[in-house]
This record gives structure tokens, sequence and C-alpha cells, in this order.
């Protein structure tokens, strides 16, 4: 049995005549403890996707299970990190972290609920901004919280809904360090949703690319079988990431996207990263967002 399933899940937004069908026959098992990442356009229905599993909105079509149990609504099972960062503005870090955990945990003693906030800001280490308030926190701080905040109530799932995307590059890099790290520690089943399909290929065990919408779907799901912890640097000469990285990138660019292309010049396409870093230009000099406007398919070359 699935951890999780998925079953020919379809969700589409409108009324008759002005709908879009966004998703369509979305298929996904994951085993307990798997760390697995979607990676797609913008506008695919990634959040859609990671949405119906939080139990946030309904699927029209198909069925979510978690432990074999249908996924109606919203539950304290599922941790979720927004890429907005989702804070309370007039609570300080600890108590961003307290009020889940009070939530989740009424019954725990005072002295047991501190110990386990401690812990996880500890976790992300957020001990010397412990009493900071979320105005006073840069970027990457305020997601370290959010993290820790979804990591306290103890979800069986964590979903993961472009958490970095609103960091700049050098911050983005620490935190996937950051969340490399505690999952190996923690072992928490994990669904990160992201555009950058190296992100990806670092983070997960498995890679599952979207195609763009309408009528989104998951391409095929590629393992991830390089070795942990892995080394970003190293990665980039390694025969095997590069052939994982071009096997979800042609799904993305392959005829049902340069065709839909055709229709819509206006696709944004995940981040790509260039092979050598040190040689890169965008990593370390802060990757500006990619605006739709800047970008057609036909002029992006992707090295292999
Ligand atoms: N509540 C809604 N009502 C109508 N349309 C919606 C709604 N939510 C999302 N959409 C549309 O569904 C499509 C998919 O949106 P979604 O946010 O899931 O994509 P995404 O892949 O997460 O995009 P991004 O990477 O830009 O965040 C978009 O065209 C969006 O405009």
């Amino acid at each position: 049995m699935a951890f999780l399933e998925l079953k020919n899940v379809s969700k589409g937004y409108g009324a008759t005549g002005q709908r879009t069908e966004v998703l369509r026959d979305i298929n996904l098992t994951m085993e307990k403890g798997e760390f697995v990442a979607i990676v797609g356009y913008s506008g695919a229905g990634k959040s859609t996707l990671i949405s119906m599993i939080a139990g946030l909105i309904r699927p029209d079509a198909g069925n979510i299970t978690l432990n074999d149990l249908e996924i109606t609504e919203p539950g304290p099972d599922r941790g979720i990190v927004f890429q907005n960062y989702s804070l309370l503005p007039w609570l300080t870090v600890y108590e961003n972290i307290h009020l889940a955990v009070d939530q989740v945990f009424p019954n725990w003693a005072p002295a047991r609920k501190q110990q386990h906030v401690e812990k996880y800001v500890a976790m992300v280490n957020l001990t010397p901004a412990r009493d900071k308030r979320p105005s006073e926190l840069s970027g990457g701080m305020r997601q370290r919280v959010s993290v820790a905040r979804a990591l306290a109530m103890d979800p069986q799932i964590l979903l993961l809904d472009e958490p970095l995307g609103a960091l700049d590059a050098l911050t983005r890099s620490t935190l996937q360090d950051e969340i490399s790290r505690i999952w190996s520690d923690d072992r928490k089943t994990v669904v990160l949703i992201t555009n950058d399909v190296d992100e990806g290929i670092y983070l997960a065990d498995r890679i599952i690319p979207l195609s763009a919408a309408p009528n989104a779907t998951l391409g095929k799901s590629v393992k991830i079988d390089l070795p942990r912890p892995r080394d970003r640097k190293a990665m980039n000469h390694d025969a095997r990431f590069k052939a994982i990285r071009k096997e979800v990138i042609d799904y993305l660019l392959g005829p049902g996207a340069s065709k839909r292309a055709a229709i819509s010049k206006k696709l944004v396409l995940p981040d790509i990263e260039p092979e050598d870093l040190t040689r890169g230009r965008q990593r370390f000099s802060g990757r500006k967002p990619i605006r739709r406007s800047e970008i057609k398919t036909e002029t992006i070359k992707i090295d292999s």
C-alpha cells in the first residue's frame, strides 16, 4: 500500500464555457520517507496539485489518500510551507512556532512544549533570533521559521510549495543545504514543488516533471540515484546528474510542450543552472526571477 496516492486526479477552474482544465489524470504514489520533487512551468498547476494534497481544495475527479484515508480537508498530518512565509507578524519566531505546537499538542505540559519549540528553533539555526518578529528577519530566516513551524507539528508528510522561490540565489542554496540536512536527520515524507530542475535533483529521491497547463499531467518519474550527502559542485560534472536533468528537461520541452508553446509563447521555463558553477553567471550573483515576456521556448539552449 502506498503512503500517499493520487489516482486519476483532475482539476479545473471557471464556469462552463470559460473553464480551464488545469490538471488532468494525475497519478502518483509515494512511499513513507520518500522525498519527491515535482518540477514544472509557472502556471502549470503545481500549487493546485499541492493544495489538493493539503486538502485546501478538492479534485474535480479522482481521489487522494494518505495512509489509505481519503484527503477531504486540511489536517495536522500535513505540514505546508508556502513561498510567502505566512507567519503571524505580531509574534516572535518562538511564538509563531509555539502557537502551532499549542494547536496540535494542546495537552502537552508547558515545559514539554517549550523544549519542543526550542528544538526546532535550533534545528533551523535561529536560536539567536528566537525573540525577533518576522519584520526583523531576512527572507531566508522567515522561511526557516516556516519550515521549523511545519516540522514542529510533526506532520506525516511535509508539503513544500516553492518554499525557496522568493529568495536570492545564495540564500536559496544555503536553505537547500538545510532542508537536505534536516531531511537526512528526520526522514519525513516530503513533496517539493519547484520550478528549478537542479534544486529538485539536488534534494529529492525522485523528480517528476509536470507538463504545461491546460491539461497538465505528470511525466515519467526519474529516480535520483546520486549518493547523499550531495555535493552541488561535484554533481554538475556527474554523468548521472546530467542524464537525469536531460530526461526531465526533454520532457518539459518535448513535442507536447513545443506544440503548446506554439499556441502561447508566454510559457515560463524552469530555472536551468549553468553547468560549471565556478563559471556560472547566475547563482552567486543573484538569480533574477524570469519574466514571462523575457522567455521564448525556441531561444532556450540546454547543455547536456
Ligand atoms: N482559484 C482559482 N481560480 C481560477 N483559476 C485559478 C485558481 N487557482 C489557480 N488558477 C489558475 O490555474 C492555473 C494553475 O495555477 P497554479 O497556481 O496551480 O500554478 P503554478 O504551477 O503553481 O504556478 P506558479 O509556479 O506560477 O506559482 C493558472 O492558470 C491559474 O491562473
